[in-house]
């Protein structure tokens, strides 16, 4: 505010406090009206859905609610406002009188008449529209086109904003208010009077805010590079690099909700947001409904992407690199059949027509070869056909001693028979068993039960993978019960999915027809009842849905398997996708980069970049930064916004050992608890999780313990990294790893080293010197 020359350059502190006390009551009278026509809404809302359930004819409640959607939202709105939101009206802009046609609500870029620089229009923005009862917004929504400039105007391109202001509130009480004046070279008046600018610090303020466990959103202060994301246009991919903190992840998600808000009809209930970990879910779970979104987006971690599975294993980095790898598609095929014959009889024999029928070994081979043809038909969805093929092979050898129908109606009596002869044999117990073992129903999970063996990994494998990565798979699997029950990893989850796709759904069993004699001893009806139970109990359901829009958040973790486990959920969608390469824990980008571009294939892209750090203080920002040039070489370090004054904390343990470790450790997160008011973590490299959950005990719920893979997209006021040379150890991708935990801080940072890592007398790691 210091450039605008003007009297207010001169005024006591006395008199700005006075300006600011009128600014702020100003705001609070417009609140106030604000609050009244929502209630009158919510009035309005409640008379018209207790009118419809009176006159049930008029209509259900639901269709109601559509036509007045509006002031339903409101409503419903308002309840949640009085309690739990805070900045409910946020901004305002005041505006110059536009002389040329506004296109698209964005004001055109005409000159302000330095003759005439008074407010023709004043906008306030928030969550929400409202609009007074002559329509008249005394609200506009911030999705709205109109609202864009309060996030566009900059001082080098205003367009027609002369002041933008910040206001605070919590329920229905203005706090403060936070003016830009985007024209300082102007003496710009506002009902006669010049338009005061009041500073206090808002965006600061509320960076510098203590966090908890869930993420905030940032409506009121979403930046001009961001803004340019959330409201790009839908179509094709929009895609978006930038470094920590630089607000990807809070970006995606008002991105959500500024689809909804531009197309209702096209994206609601159909936007996914895919994000690395359920923790990371939980986190930004809340910023949607405090949006004034709810139940509208599906937000899901990619482990959690198949319905009734939840991942709940780590695999080991050599595991996942395997697992990750677009070769296992070839592999999971192979397996997939391999499946399907494992145990299967070699023989079959059926009574028909008065002789013993026979199909050997060479045979059957045979007709399985035929049954899957040229492949691509998942396999349970054969089974019919493999029954047929099954009975052709049978009559072949039944007829095979008789004569060519020599005439029509010859033809026709064969025809016949043979209609009765299949109508006999696929009764026939001998011939159904043989088939249920034969083409068994075979779930995703029973093939990985399948590859629990090295051996038979490596049998399958020819040349997709290697012998010990063979044996290094096998080993992740070992732990499965015999039709692949337990629990599973997130690379699994997307083996799973990829299987369903090989194998379908497997044909609901038939009810055998019941014999008369086994129905005396109860054997037959026994069996058949639990053998129904058990093959729904291994069912997965296979509700795989499409999507209108898919965000991915972290993108550059996804695998190669991930993207194509993503992809068949939106064949049709508009791709919204962000992520940091520099952040990356999976080790061939270039794999997952093509991936990527399979899955986008032929969609126009978009590109954007994020280039200001608002989590990290310039201090944490820069030790990063050391590590950014060996992970990334070349990658610029995002700028910070800020800066605390306060150095990340370089702690040493000199004496090897776990315990002095812990303690050493425990101390150092006392002290950040009690420097800081909200959250710390620690975060250590994924094989001391246990370790560190123990130096947390009894700290309280301000404190979690996560590893180094866990910390991915989260933010603490304060975290221990603790064994940084063990994580950047962990894989390919430790270097980036570390990055990532030595950005989660919004705070205070500690580096917490033993003696591998091997500290300088100040105690800093040989690799962030
Ligand atoms: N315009 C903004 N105003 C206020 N706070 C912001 C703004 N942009 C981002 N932030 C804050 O900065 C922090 C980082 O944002 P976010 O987690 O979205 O970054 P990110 O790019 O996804 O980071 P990472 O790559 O490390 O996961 C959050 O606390 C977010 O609220």
């Amino acid at each position: 505010m210091g450039a605008h020359g003007s009297a207010q350059h001169h005024r006591t502190t006395v008199e700005q406090d006075t300006v600011r006390d009128r600014e702020i009551a100003g705001e609070q009278r417009h609140l106030d009206t604000v609050y009244h026509r929502l209630e009158e809404k919510l009035a309005e809302a409640e008379y018209i859905l207790e009118d419809a359930a009176k006159r049930v004819q008029v209509g259900t409640p639901g269709a109601l609610a559509e036509r007045d959607a509006q002031v339903f939202r409101a409503g419903a709105h308002l309840h949640r406002l009085n309690s739990e939101f805070e900045d409910f009206l946020f901004g305002r802009i005041d505006l110059q009188q536009a002389d040329a046609p506004e296109e698209h609500g964005i004001p055109s870029q005409t000159p302000l008449d330095p003759a005439d620089p008074a407010v023709a229009e004043t906008l306030h923005i928030g969550r929400l529209g409202v609009l007074d009862a002559e329509y008249g917004p005394l609200v506009i929504d911030w999705r709205a086109p109109a609202a864009a400039p309060f996030y566009r105007a900059t001082p080098l391109e205003p367009g027609r904003v002369i002041r933008r202001r910040v206001i605070r509130s919590k329920g229905r009480k203005v706090l403060g208010v936070e003016d830009d004046l985007l024209r300082p070279d102007l003496t710009p008046t506002l009902g006669g009077e010049e338009l005061p600018v009041i500073g206090d610090g808002a965006l600061m303020a509320s960076l510098g805010r203590a966090r908890s466990h869930s993420m905030r959103d940032i409506v009121s202060s979403i930046q001009k590079e961001q803004d340019e994301v959330i409201r790009a246009a839908a179509a094709g991919a929009t895609l978006v690099t930038g470094g920590p903190g630089t607000g990807k992840t809070a970006v995606a998600l008002h991105r959500a909700a500024f689809l909804l808000y531009q197309d209702r009809r096209r994206y609601a209930g159909g936007i996914l947001v895919v994000s690395p970990t359920a923790l990371l879910v939980s986190y930004t779970e809340g910023v949607l409904p405090s949006l004034g979104e709810e139940g509208q987006v599906a937000i899901r971690a990619v482990g959690s992407l198949v319905d009734g599975i939840e991942a709940e294993r780590y695999d080991s980095p050599e595991v996942a690199r395997i697992k990750g790898s677009a070769r296992m598609v070839q592999l999971l095929r192979r397996a997939a059949r391999a499946a399907l014959e494992l145990d299967a009889p070699t023989e079959l024999k059926v009574f028909a027509r008065g002789e013993a029928l026979r199909l050997d070994a060479a045979r059957l081979r045979t007709v399985r070869g035929n049954v899957v043809g040229g492949g691509g038909t998942p396999l349970n969805l054969l089974r019919p056909r493999a029954r047929r093929l099954l009975l052709d092979a049978l009559w072949h050898e039944a007829t095979r001693l008789l004569p060519k129908p020599a005439n029509h109606f010859e033809r026709e009596q064969r025809q016949e028979e043979r209609e009765a002869f299949d109508e006999y044999v696929s009764d026939e117990a001998a011939f159904l068993d043989f088939l249920d073992a034969w083409w068994p129903a075979v779930t995703p999970r029973r093939v990985l039960a399948t590859l629990r063996s090295g051996r038979h990994v490596n049998r399958i494998a020819r040349k997709a993978v290697a012998p010990d990565e063979a044996r290094l798979l096998a080993g992740s699997w070992r732990h499965l019960g015999e039709r692949g029950e337990g629990p599973l990893s997130a690379h699994d989850v997307a083996l799973v999915d990829e299987l369903q796709l090989l194998l379908g759904e497997p044909a609901r069993p038939k009810v055998r027809e019941v014999d008369a004699v086994d129905l005396l001893t109860g054997l037959e009806e026994v069996t058949t009842a639990a053998d129904r139970m058990s093959r729904q109990r291994e069912r997965v359901p296979v509700e795989r849905r499409e999507y209108a829009h898919v965000i991915v958040d972290e993108a550059q973790d996804l695998t190669p398997m991930q993207w194509r486990m993503i992809g068949r959920r939106s064949r049709m969608a508009t791709w919204t996708i962000v992520g940091d390469p520099a952040q990356s824990s999976w080790p061939f980008p270039q794999e997952a980069q093509a991936a990527m571009d399979e899955v986008l294939a032929g969609k126009p892209r978009r590109r954007h970049t994020l280039t200001v750090n608002y989590r990290n203080p310039a201090e944490i920002a820069e030790v990063a930064a050391k590590v950014l040039a060996l992970a990334a070489p070349g990658t610029p370090s995002p700028s910070a916004v800020r800066s605390t004054g306060i150095e990340p904390r370089f702690a040493a343990v000199r004496e090897p050992g776990a315990a002095a470790f812990a303690a050493r450790a425990r101390a150092e997160l006392e002290r950040l608890l009690g420097e800081v008011d909200g959250t710390v973590a620690v975060v250590v490299p994924m094989d001391r999780r246990a370790e560190a959950r123990g130096w947390t005990e009894g700290l309280g719920d301000r404190v979690v313990a996560l590893g180094s893979l866990e910390a991915k997209g989260l933010e603490y006021d304060a975290t221990v990294v603790a064994d940084p040379t063990g994580i950047a150890g962990e894989s390919e991708a430790g270097l980036r790893v570390l990055y990532v935990a030595l950005t989660r801080a919004t705070q205070r940072l500690t580096v917490l080293s033993g003696p591998d890592d091997l500290p300088d007398a100040d105690g800093v790691p040989a690799l962030l010197r």
